[in-house]
């Protein structure tokens, strides 16, 4: 699903690289995790699966397509089946939890029988039935958070990318989100996520990514966190 093939990624302007010859290759129904101090590339990792960056070398493929490419009008469609979740919800403040899931689907233009079916059966799916007409900030941390998973699947992406989707989160909160993160993996969407929360990772023993320095310095199957920082 996702294929790295030799990328280094310098940003202009820096002398070391980002990220430094990374192979990987991340099968369909996997979920990843990807670690590492803070500046060792996940973020860049994630950017370029995202094509909001390109690589300096290398190639990077999304479902057998090199991503790079791409036309420019063609990577609103690959985004498309990319999922996004983030530390900070990145929800719309002013909209309902209902509007926020229903706005992803209405911005791709799904016809409204198609939203007025969907979103309620997603809000149900992340455990937020009867909190449609909710605003962001008459809910909890941890039901933010659930929102910006339902938006983020509603559109049932190939690829769901979280980067430090429990940051904000305490422990007992995080693990609900990680059953969530879970359940959808198990419904066939590929997970990548970038975090530094040690009790997460080492509990779900998912495959682990370690990067420093720009360079993979470990690929793991059942991994734990496993580095100081
Ligand atoms: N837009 C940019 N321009 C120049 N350098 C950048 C840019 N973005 C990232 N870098 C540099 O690339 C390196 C990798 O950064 P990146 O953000 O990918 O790390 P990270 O592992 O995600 O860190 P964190 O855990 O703090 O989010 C760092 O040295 C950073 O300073």
């Amino acid at each position: 699903m996702i294929t790295f093939d030799s990328v280094t990624k310098t940003y202009p302007g820096q002398r070391r690289a980002a990220l430094d010859n990374v192979s990987v290759h991340v099968d369909k129904d996997e979920f990843v995790f990807l670690v590492g101090a803070s500046g060792s590339g996940k973020s860049t990792f994630l950017r370029l699966v995202l094509r909001e960056t390109r690589p300096t070398s290398g190639h990077v493929l999304i479902d057998g397509r090199e991503i790079n490419k791409l036309p420019g009008f063609r990577v609103p469609a690959l985004r498309r089946q990319i999922g996004t979740v983030f530390q900070d919800f990145r929800l719309l403040s002013n909209k309902t939890v209902y509007d926020n899931v229903a706005f992803a689907l209405q911005v791709i233009g799904k016809p409204r029988s198609h939203v007025r079916q969907t979103v309620p059966e997603v809000l149900e799916m992340v455990g937020l039935e009867g909190k449609g007409d909710r605003l962001p900030d008459e809910l909890s941390g941890g039901e933010q958070q659930r929102v910006a998973i339902a938006r983020a699947f509603v559109n049932k992406p190939m690829i769901l990318i979280a980067d430090e989707p429990t940051g904000n989160l305490d422990p007992t909160t995080s693990v609900g989100i990680m059953k969530l993160l879970d359940r959808i993996n198990r419904t066939g969407t590929t997970v990548v996520m970038a975090t530094h929360d040690v009790g997460i990772v080492d509990q779900m023993r998912k495959r682990v990514i370690e990067l420093s320095g720009g360079r993979v310095v470990r690929d793991e199957a059942r991994g734990v966190y496993g580095y100081q920082h």
